[in-house]
Formats: structure tokens, C-alpha cells, sequence
């Protein structure tokens, strides 16, 4: 699964984008949201999403909340029609309960964790989420440097929760991608690489081989 992240896109043309990079294969939409105060950086929130949502009734979209409170926009977001709330689990007291909390709102979960955190921290959830989402960059920015020492996070992962879905986030392109395919990662997010590609057709197609061909040969 391939999931162009658009932070680095034309936000004014946030529904062409979206829309072109769907057309040319992307099986769902990243869309990150930033309150300035988990990161340094600010994005948009629900009301752009709801408004991208009308646009764009059918794709799959998955929130990525760099946010402080994740409790505060699961109701928003389920209006908004998201159907996987992603939320990194560093701020949280009490993981379970903003899990069954986004369950109960009808969207998936996604547990998030920067790459200081040590997937020791999410091995206790894992019954409550359908993803886990290992951050491959500090959170905040597009355009950032692949971190290579965050690949025995996803092969732990993958070692002990063969059914689990595993996703990658940041610097993953066609020169890091089967590092991540590798290491079991199956749902691929791509920002810069796919954005800024002369041909992001063939991008997506070439990040979607190398997944496969991992999970060809492990079974
Ligand atoms: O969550 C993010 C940053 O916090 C983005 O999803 C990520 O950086 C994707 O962009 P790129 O592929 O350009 O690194
Ligand atoms: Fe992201």
C-alpha cells in the first residue's frame, strides 16, 4: 500500500494533487496533521480535511496527528469521514482508552512512534491498533533524510506480528524503499520522492514492486 504524503505539494491545489497522485496509483492519501505545539510546524486540521473529503468521496485517508491532544479531534476527524486515525503515542497517558475512543468513532487506529521512542512502548497495544506507524524521520518536516537505524524497529515488528500492518514515514523513496520492504514495512508513506518526481507514476509504481517482491519472498 502506497500513500503519497502532500506536505510538500501545492497546498493551494491540495484537491488536484490529491486527486492526480490517486489517479496515478496511490492506494490511499497520508494527510499530516501539525498543531505547532508536538511539532514545530503547523499544517491543516479537520475543516480542510472534511472540505477534501467532499471532494474526494472514496479514497481511503489516513490522518498522520502530530498533535498534543489526539483525544481532542477524534469526533471531528470520524466527521470528517477519515478512516484511520493515526496518533503518535508519546503525549498520551492513556493509549487504550483514545484507541477504543477512535474505534468507537468508526475509524482504524494507527499507533505512531518517533524515532526516539523504542517499540517497546507501542508491544502493549498492539491488540487495540491496525497499524503501527514508525516514523523514519523527525516528525515536522517533508524533504527530510531517511533514518536507516529505524529499520530493526520494523523487523522486530515484523519478526513478532507477522499479520500486523507496519508503516514507514519519511525520507522513503526509490533509493531507501526496499531497506523498509526489506525489514517488513507494508504500507509505504512517500512525500518529496513521489511529489517531486519527473515521472511519480512510475515512483509509486516502483515502491509498490518492491513491497510485493519482499512479501513474495518471505512467503
Ligand atoms: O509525517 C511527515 C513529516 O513529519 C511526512 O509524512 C513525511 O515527512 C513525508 O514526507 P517525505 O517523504 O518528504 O519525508
Ligand atoms: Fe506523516
Amino acid at each position: 500500500m502506497i500513500g503519497p504524503s502532500i506536505l510538500n505539494a501545492d497546498l493551494a491545489q491540495l484537491c488536484d494533487e490529491s486527486q492526480r497522485l490517486l489517479d496515478l496509483g496511490a492506494d490511499y492519501l497520508h494527510l499530516d496533521v501539525m498543531d505547532g505545539h508536538f511539532v514545530p510546524n503547523l499544517t491543516f486540521g479537520h475543516p480542510v480535511v472534511k472540505c477534501l473529503r467532499n471532494k474526494i468521496p472514496k479514497a481511503f485517508f489516513e490522518t498522520h496527528m502530530m498533535v498534543s491532544k489526539p483525544e481532542q479531534w477524534i469526533e471531528p476527524m470520524a466527521e470528517a469521514k477519515v478512516d484511520q486515525y493515526t496518533f503518535h503515542v508519546e503525549p498520551v497517558q492513556d493509549v487504550p482508552e483514545i484507541c477504543r475512543k477512535i474505534k468507537e468513532a468508526g475509524m482504524k487506529v494507527g499507533l505512531a512512534i518517533k524515532p526516539g521512542t523504542s517499540v517497546d512502548v507501542v508491544k502493549d497495544y498492539l491488540d487495540f491498533a491496525d497499524l503501527v506507524l514508525i516514523m523514519t524521520v523527525e516528525p515536522g518536516f517533508g524533504g527530510q533524510k531517511f533514518m536507516a537505524d529505524m529499520m530493526p524497529k520494523v523487523a522486530w515488528l515484523r519478526e513478532n506480528y507477522p499479520d500486523l500492518n507496519i508503516e514507514v514515514d519519511g525520507g522513503v523513496g526509490p533509493s531507501t524503499i526496499d531497506q523498509c520492504s526489506k525489514a517488513g514495512a507494508n504500507w509505504i508513506v512517500s512525500g518529496t520522492a513521489v511529489i517531486k518526481a519527473d515521472d511519480p507514476k512510475s515512483v509509486i509504481s516502483s515502491l509498490k514492486k518492491s513491497v510485493q517482491t519482499a512479501i513474495d519472498l518471505k512467503n
